[in-house]
């Protein structure tokens, strides 16, 4: 329940995007809603009854209940077979069930070295945190881990948790993010007496190897700079092994402290960059046989080629289609993958193709702001570009002549069948303009 609970705002936003609701249709019906209850891949739901009764209820069943399945598995990976929703009392202090278990922390089997698929990516990365492990503070210390989002950070760090909880049973290991760390600090500064800033201090202290997760949070706050500054040193000079990680190198945060960035640059700093397509397809692979799934070689590729920058989106494109699959009870191919996996792979395109959409992109392409398209400006640079939005608003949507020609500047219906037919003309005779029509085609529909 955990991760669902911690992601539960990411779960949100996943569906807003997938059924493209807008603003006020998402406060009013999905927001209020928070996790009561993760049991047996069931998860229930929970809303204050304030104003709210069992319609209400039952209009999200029928209307989002598919879409939040979906999206739980895709965030979280985790099934979810069903959904349950409730209203609670809202003067009362909502207890979660008894059976919860609060793990020590969320770190489950998934992240290993074994289930990381090594490229030419992450190999120096890889490498570097094998040997940490097999060898805690004997090599590479601190070890400094750094990319971009979701590329893979986490997964590497927990692995060397894992191997040294395996292997090194003795040693103390605690795997830890920075923020984690602050609010901890906070919570001993706060309890004012020194017990409470001493048990802190023993925490971090004394133990074998510490990670630290998104180190780039403590940047600019200072009180936990200058703890930190001092764990460190009292972990180095015992020879512990410290492992931190963060989204950019040292020498890339203008803020930070340059004893702290001297103290990072003194091991080994191994960059994680965007795994190339070969890597991509191992990844999925390895998903695949992880889960227990036979995908065809099309629906792989069309997910390697398309989802490039974060593994993490790498992932829930496959989690997605897992879950949809499941849930629909259909098989996964192609059509489906292009289906259902269009929002992730074309986030700023909207599902229906709006003659307001259309504009912005003819805009943009002739490098003129809407409000000039819109106009009622006759220049050639402004007035072709309009009848091109005109054309191509006219083939490309239902929306009648009249709505067209109000987005454009009022224009009446025969300005814009004069506009219309003039493109149709041009396209005949000018390769110009034909060439215009198809780039612009290819960027209003992608795919
Ligand atoms: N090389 C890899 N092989 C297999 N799985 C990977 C690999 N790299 C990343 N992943 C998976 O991608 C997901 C995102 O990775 P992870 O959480 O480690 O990223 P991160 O770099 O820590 O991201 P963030 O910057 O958001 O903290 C995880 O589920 C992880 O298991």
């Amino acid at each position: 329940m955990d991760s669902i609970k911690e992601k539960w705002n990411d779960i949100l936003e996943t569906v807003r995007k997938d059924l493209d609701i807008s603003e006020v249709r998402y406060k009013n019906w999905l927001e209020p809603f928070f996790v009561y209850d993760y049991k047996d891949n069931i998860l229930t739901l929970a809303v204050d009854n304030e104003g709210r009764n069992d319609s209400f209820l039952n209009y999200i069943r029928k209307n989002y209940l598919l879409s939040i399945k979906v999206a739980v598995t895709e965030v979280t990976g985790k099934e979810c077979s069903d959904i349950e929703l409730i209203l609670v009392d809202k003067n009362e202090k909502v207890e979660p069930p008894k059976h919860q278990t609060f793990s020590r922390n969320s770190n489950d089997r998934k992240y290993t070295f074994e289930t990381f698929v090594v490229g030419s990516n992450n190999r120096l990365a890889y490498s570097a945190c094998l040997a940490v492990a097999e060898a805690p503070g004997e090599i590479y210390n601190p070890l400094f881990l750094y990319g971009g989002v979701g590329l893979g950070k986490t997964h590497l760090m927990r692995s060397i948790e894992n191997y040294i909880l395996e292997n090194y049973p003795e040693k103390k290991v605690l795997y830890i993010t920075s923020e984690s760390f602050t609010n901890e600090l906070i919570e001993a500064i706060r309890n004012g007496n020194n017990t409470a800033m001493t048990k802190f201090r023993d925490k971090y202290r004394n133990i074998d190897v510490l990670l630290i997760d998104d180190i780039q949070f403590i940047i600019g706050k200072e009180s936990t700079q200058e703890e930190f500054f001092h764990t460190f040193n009292a972990l180095h000079q015992d020879k512990k092994q410290i492992i931190l990680s963060s989204d950019k190198p040292p020498k890339d945060f203008e803020t930070l402290e340059d004893r702290l960035k001297s103290r990072f640059e003194m091991g080994l700093m191994a960059d994680i960059g965007a795994p190339d397509y070969e890597t991509r397809v191992a990844i999925l692979r390895k998903k695949e046989e992880l889960d227990h799934y036979s995908f065809d070689d099309d629906v792989i590729n069309y997910i390697a080629t398309n989802v490039k920058s974060n593994i993490r989106e790498l992932e829930g494109a496959l989690n997605k289609l897992i879950a949809y699959s499941k849930l629909e009870k259909t098989p996964i191919t192609l059509d489906l993958a292009e289906r259902e996996l269009q929002n992730l792979i074309f986030p700023n395109r909207p599902i229906e193709i709006t003659p307001e959409f259309i504009i912005g992109i003819v805009a943009e392409h002739f490098h003129i702001s809407v409000s000039e398209i819109s106009s009622k400006k006759r220049s050639n640079e402004v007035a072709y570009p309009r009848q091109i939005a005109m054309y191509l608003c006219r083939e490309m949507t239902s929306a009648p002549l009249k709505s067209i020609g109000a987005l454009l500047g009022k224009k009446d219906h025969t300005t814009i069948i004069y506009g219309i037919d003039k493109i149709g003309e041009k396209i005949k005779s000018d390769e110009k303009t034909r060439e215009v029509i198809e780039i612009l085609k290819k960027k209003i529909t992608p795919n």
